[in-house]
């Protein structure tokens, strides 16, 4: 019986450009991913038999919403294990163990994290000694956010989200993330974005270049101002008050509000550890969400703890 345990991080999406549907159902995206400092953990017990078990659990049971994370095949570390086990042929199972703090139907990639975190601790308790590149060809099957987790830090995300490269980027950043009492599902946001933009022609989404600058800069009140999200509409379509939300941080001073993908968590950049404070003192204050939680990023992608 061998052991392994990996902590992954949460996304954020500092740009969000969507394209028009494409024939597969998903959109090209241009995004610029960074990894912030929210870590599940998942622990991979192996097994002489060929059960593949998982249990969750939280600490930060804030909302009801850990209830609807599965604790069966549907649940994405489970995927992982099997794929891995597929891909390698191996031959045994394991006992999966989540502890989960990255909120869930989030926006933060909470269930993408999980897996990439799954192949990590898999590939480790099993022994089948796949490389970095192997890992990432099984992140893309498992889910357009998956590899980032892998990757961590900053990056370029392209195709439906799966293909990452390198951004040139300095500095360490401070959010302040909203999180909201019930979760939005990221297929519902894209259903609402393709009928919101049902008549118009949307455009190939770019990264933009004042993006791209402020990171190279490490530029934080550039990077406020280039903060973007294509999927704002559609969510706050679906969720009229979360703009509540995002004023609340607005007239604290964030140097930028947006939504966290998908959403419903909003997301605000600090100028420092203060600020930073400041911000979550006038959302907790204004109750404009469930609970408010101060990160960092970029952080490293999946690891062995
Ligand atoms: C919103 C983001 O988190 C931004 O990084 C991602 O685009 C979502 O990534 P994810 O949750 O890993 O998404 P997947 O599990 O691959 O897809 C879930 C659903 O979202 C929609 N989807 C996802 C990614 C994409 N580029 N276009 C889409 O339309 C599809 O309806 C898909 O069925
Ligand atoms: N390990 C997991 N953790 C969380 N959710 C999971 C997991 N496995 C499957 N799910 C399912 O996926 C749904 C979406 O959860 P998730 O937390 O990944 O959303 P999200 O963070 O909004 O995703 P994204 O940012 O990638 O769009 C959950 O409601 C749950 O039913």
């Amino acid at each position: 019986m061998n052991v392994a345990t990996v902590r992954v991080p949460a996304k954020i999406n500092l740009c969000l450009g969507v394209g028009p549907v494409r024939e597969d159902g998903y959109h090209p995206l241009a995004t610029v991913y960074q990894a912030v400092g929210l870590h599940d953990e998942v622990r991979a017990t192996s097994r002489a038999d060929d059960e593949i078990n998982v249990v969750v659990n939280s600490e930060l049971d804030v909302r009801s919403e850990l209830a609807t994370v599965p604790e069966d095949d549907n649940n994405l570390a489970v995927k992982a294990a099997k794929l891995l086990r597929d891909h390698t042929g191996f031959v045994g199972g394991v006992d999966l163990a989540i502890r989960k703090v990255i909120p869930v139907a989030g926006g933060m990639a909470g269930g993408s994290a999980d897996a990439a975190a799954s192949l990590v601790a898999c590939n480790d308790a099993w022994g089948t000694g796949l490389g970095r590149a192997d890992l990432e060809f099984l992140a893309a099957k498992l889910g357009s956010d998956v590899p980032f987790l892998l990757h961590g830090g900053n990056a370029v995300g392209g195709g439906r989200g799966e293909t990452i490269s390198p951004v040139l980027a300095r500095g360490s950043y401070h959010w302040v993330f909203a999180i909201a009492a019930e979760g939005l599902s990221t297929a519902a946001v894209y259903a609402e974005f393709d009928r919101l933009n049902a008549d118009g022609k949307v455009p190939e989404p770019k990264v933009p270049d004042a993006l791209l600058a402020a990171l190279r800069a490490g530029d934080a009140d550039a990077l406020g101002d280039a903060l973007s999200n294509d999927l704002t509409e559609a969510a706050l379509s679906l969720r009229p008050e979360l703009q509540d939300t995002l004023e609340v941080g607005i007239e604290a001073g964030a140097l930028g509000a947006i939504l966290s993908g998908s959403g419903p968590t909003a997301m605000f950049l600090a100028s420092d550890e203060q600020h930073s404070l400041d911000i979550a003192f006038a959302l907790t204050s204004a109750a404009a969400c469930a609970d408010v939680v101060q990160s960092h990023g970029p952080v490293p992608g999946a690891r062995l703890a």
